[in-house]
C-alpha cells in the first residue's frame, strides 16, 4: 500500500514536472518566434520526432475526426508529408513566404521564398546541416553527407574531382546501354511490347542501381534477361567486375541482393548495430544485418583491385569510375604524401553516393514515365523533338559529347525539369540555425529573425509558389478544378524563352574544388528560374555533388526510351484488350477509359506517395505498356484524350 503511494506520487510529481516543462517550452518558443517577425502556427506536435514520424499514419486520421472547431493548420502541418499534398497552400492562407511551426518542444521554419533560400544556402556556416539526421548514414565511415565544416570541406574536396566530364561519359554510355536494357525488358519476352508491367517503379530502381555500380565502382551488374549472354557486345570493359545473381566464393549474398536489401531497408541500421541485427527474430532485420556486412566486404574487395589498378596506372578504365578517382584524389596510396584520408572515408564516401545517387535518379525517372503517360500530346512532342535531334543516327552511336548538350536545350530536358519540380524527391531540405545563434534573413526588403535552435526546411513548396511559376506562355487550357496553374505538369513552361529579370547570378564559391559537378540546374537556353525557386539539387555550397550524373542519366534514358518507343497508361482494370481492340479509335469510349486510367494515376500520384529519405509512392502502383511508336491504343498523334 505503502509502496502503491510512493509510486502514485512519484508519478504524479514526474506528470507535473513534464507538464510545467512543456508549458515553459512552449512559452519559450512562442515567445522567439514573436520576436522572429514572422508569422507562425502554435501545434502540440513535433512533427519531426521520430515517435511521431514512426506513428503519425495511425494518428493523423483520429484527429481529423475531431470536431471541426478543434481544426486548423497546424492539423495540415502534422503531416509531416503537407509540403507535397498541400504545396503553397498554408504559405497562401498566412501571407508570408516563410513561417514557424512552434511547438512545446521545437521551433521549425518553412520557407518558400526564393531570396530566403538563396541567403540560407550561401550562408554556410549560419545555416549548418543538422548533423543529427543523417547519422545512419555513417555504418562505413564519414563521409560528404554527415558531416559540417573543416570535416565536410575535406570530404568535398576529395570527391568533388571525381565528377568529371570523364566520369559523365561513362554515365551516358551505361545509361544507353542500360535504357536499352529495361526496354527489352519492358518489351517482354515476344519483344513487341504491349504486355502490362505491374509495377514501373521497381525496374526504373534497378536501372539507377546498375548505372551508380558501373559509373560509380565499374561494377558491371546483369539483368536477369542478360545472364548466360555473350557479354562482348556490351561495355563491360577489361577490369570491370561482373556481378550475376550467383554470389561469388567468400559471399553469401550476391553483389545485387546485398546492395538493394541494403538501400531499401537502411532505416534498420539506425535502431541497432548490424551484429545485433543479425540475431534479431525479424527476418527482415537479420537479411539487413547481413547485406550491410556483405556489401562492405564487397567494397573492401573492390578497394583492394582499384588500389592495385591506381597504384599500376591501369589504363583500361582510367580514372573514370567515381570510386576510382576517389582512391588517387585521396593520395592515400603515395607514401610520401601523407594523407588526411584513411580507407573508411573511401567506403563511407562510397556507399553515400550509391545511397544518394540511386533512389532519387530512379524516382524521378519512374514519374517521368508516369507523367508522359499521363500527357500523350507531350509525349508525342518529345519524341518528335528526339528524331529532330538523332535522325537515323543509331543509338550505338550516341556520344555523350555531341548528343548530350541537345538533349538538355530540348524536350527531354523539360520533361526532366518539370518532373522534379513537382515531385522533387526531398521534399524540405534540412538546415539549422545553432541553439543560442539567431540568424537575420531578409524578405521583400524587410528584416526577420529566425530563432537559434531551429529546424529550417527548404520547402518544396517554393516550387508551385505562383510568385515563381507564372502561366505557361501560350498554353490555353486552363489548370484542373482546385489545382493552381503551378501546380500543373507543364514541360512546356521550359520551353518558353523568356527569362525572369531577378536575381539569376550563380554562387560564388570561396573554394573552385568545393564547387564539384559542372554545369547548371538548367540550359541556358531554357526557362531560367529565379535563383532559390528550383531546387531539386538543392542550392549553393552543399547542393548536390551528382546533379550533372543525374542529368545525363535521366535524360539519355528518356531519350533511349521514346526515341522507339510510346509508354502508355494500361487499362487492364477498366477493359481487356479485346474489349479496347472494338473501342473505335479516337472514339470516345475508348478515351473514357483511358481517363480512368489517368484519373487513377494522377490520384496515386497525389494521395499515395510517402517520403522515407526521398518521396516514394507507395503500397500502390500505376501499371504502363510499352507499345511501338504508331502502336499506340490511346492518344494518337498527340490527340489530348
Ligand atoms: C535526380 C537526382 C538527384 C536529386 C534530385 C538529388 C538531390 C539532392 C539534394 C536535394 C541534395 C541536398 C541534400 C541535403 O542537403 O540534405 C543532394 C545532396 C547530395 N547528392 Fe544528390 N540528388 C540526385 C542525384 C544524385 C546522384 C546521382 C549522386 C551521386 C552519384 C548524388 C550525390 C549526392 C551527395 C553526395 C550529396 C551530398 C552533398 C553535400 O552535402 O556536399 N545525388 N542531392
Amino acid at each position: 500500500m505503502a509502496i502503491g503511494i510512493v509510486l502514485l506520487s512519484a508519478l504524479g510529481a514526474f506528470l507535473l514536472y513534464r507538464g510545467l516543462a512543456t508549458y515553459n517550452g512552449l512559452r519559450r518558443n512562442i515567445a522567439e518566434a514573436k520576436k522572429s517577425g514572422l508569422p507562425y502556427v502554435i501545434t502540440p506536435i513535433y512533427v519531426y520526432h521520430k515517435l511521431w514520424l514512426a506513428t503519425k499514419d495511425i494518428w493523423l486520421p483520429l484527429l481529423r475526426k475531431l470536431p471541426k472547431s478543434f481544426h486548423g493548420l497546424w492539423l495540415t502541418l502534422a503531416d509531416s508529408e503537407w509540403a507535397y499534398r498541400v504545396g503553397y497552400g498554408p504559405f497562401e492562407e498566412l501571407g508570408a513566404d516563410a513561417f514557424l511551426l512552434v511547438s512545446p518542444f521545437s521551433l521549425n521554419a518553412f520557407v518558400a521564398s526564393a531570396e530566403v533560400i538563396t541567403q540560407i544556402t550561401t550562408r554556410r556556416n549560419d545555416f549548418p546541416k543538422p548533423l543529427r539526421l543523417y547519422k545512419r548514414m555513417d555504418i562505413y565511415g564519414k563521409n560528404l553527407l554527415t558531416t559540417e565544416g573543416q570535416a565536410w570541406r575535406m570530404h568535398r574536396r576529395l570527391t568533388a574531382p571525381s565528377f568529371g566530364e570523364k566520369n559523365n561519359e561513362v554515365v551516358f554510355k551505361e545509361s544507353v546501354h542500360h535504357a536499352q536494357a529495361l526496354a527489352n525488358l519492358w518489351a517482354g519476352e515476344t519483344g513487341s511490347g504491349n504486355a502490362t508491367i505491374a509495377d514501373p517503379a521497381q525496374d526504373t530502381t534497378r536501372f539507377a542501381l546498375y548505372i551508380i555500380s558501373r559509373a560509380g565502382f565499374d561494377v558491371r551488374v546483369l539483368w536477369p534477361h542478360e545472364e548466360g549472354d555473350d557479354l562482348k557486345d556490351t561495355n563491360a570493359q577489361g577490369n570491370s567486375v561482373i556481378a550475376s545473381s550467383v554470389p561469388p566464393p567468400g559471399h553469401k549474398m550476391d553483389y545485387r541482393e546485398a546492395l538493394s536489401s541494403l538501400l531499401e531497408n537502411i532505416m534498420w541500421s539506425q535502431v541497432m548495430p548490424p551484429a545485433w541485427l543479425l540475431k534479431s527474430p525479424v527476418k527482415v532485420h537479420r537479411e539487413v544485418g547481413l547485406a550491410i556486412i556483405e556489401w562492405g566486404k564487397y567494397m573492401s574487395e573492390i578497394f583492394e583491385s582499384k588500389k592495385e589498378e591506381v597504384a599500376h596506372g591501369h589504363k583500361d578504365n582510367d580514372g573514370m569510375d567515381l570510386f576510382q578517382a576517389l582512391i588517387r584524389n585521396s593520395g592515400i596510396l603515395d607514401p610520401k604524401k601523407n594523407s588526411e584520408f584513411q580507407k573508411s572515408d573511401l567506403l563511407g564516401n562510397a556507399f553515400v553516393l550509391m545511397l544518394a545517387g540511386h533512389e532519387t535518379t530512379a524516382n524521378a525517372l519512374h514519374y517521368s514515365v508516369l507523367f508522359l503517360a499521363m500527357n500523350p500530346q507531350v509525349q508525342r512532342h518529345l519524341q518528335a523533338d528526339l528524331d529532330k535531334a538523332f535522325g537515323n543516327k543509331p543509338i550505338q552511336e550516341w556520344d555523350y559529347e555531341q548528343d548530350f548538350p541537345k538533349l538538355f536545350d530540348g524536350m527531354a530536358a523539360a520533361v526532366m525539369n518539370e518532373t522534379l519540380r513537382l515531385t522533387q524527391p526531398i521534399i524540405n531540405i534540412p538546415k539549422c540555425t545553432e541553439p543560442g545563434r539567431p540568424m537575420s534573413v531578409n524578405m521583400d526588403g524587410k528584416e526577420y529573425t529566425i530563432p537559434g535552435g531551429t529546424h529550417i526546411s527548404l520547402c518544396s513548396a517554393v516550387h508551385r509558389n505562383p510568385k515563381y511559376w507564372p502561366p505557361t506562355p501560350g498554353y490555353t487550357s486552363p489548370p484542373p478544378p482546385g489545382r493552381s496553374e503551378a501546380e500543373c505538369w507543364r514541360p512546356e513552361r521550359w520551353l518558353a524563352t523568356h527569362t525572369t529579370k531577378q536575381n539569376t547570378k550563380a554562387d560564388a564559391y570561396d573554394d573552385e574544388a568545393l564547387r564539384g559537378p559542372s554545369g547548371e540546374d538548367t540550359s541556358a537556353h531554357l526557362f531560367k528560374p529565379v535563383k532559390g525557386s528550383y531546387i531539386p539539387f538543392s542550392d549553393g555550397y552543399r547542393s548536390c555533388i551528382g546533379r550533372r550524373f543525374a542529368q545525363v542519366e535521366l535524360l539519355a534514358a528518356l531519350a533511349v526510351i521514346y526515341s522507339q518507343w510510346s509508354i502508355e497508361l494500361a487499362v487492364d482494370d477498366w477493359a481487356s484488350d479485346e474489349e479496347v481492340e472494338k473501342m473505335p479509335k479516337g472514339g470516345e469510349e475508348r478515351k473514357k477509359v483511358w481517363r480512368k486510367a489517368r484519373d487513377q494515376a494522377d490520384r496515386y500520384l497525389r494521395e499515395k506517395m510517402k517520403s522515407i529519405i526521398t518521396l516514394q509512392m507507395r503500397g500502390v502502383s500505376v501499371p504502363i505498356r510499352l507499345v511501338r511508336r504508331g502502336e499506340e491504343r490511346f492518344g494518337f498523334s498527340g490527340e489530348v484524350v
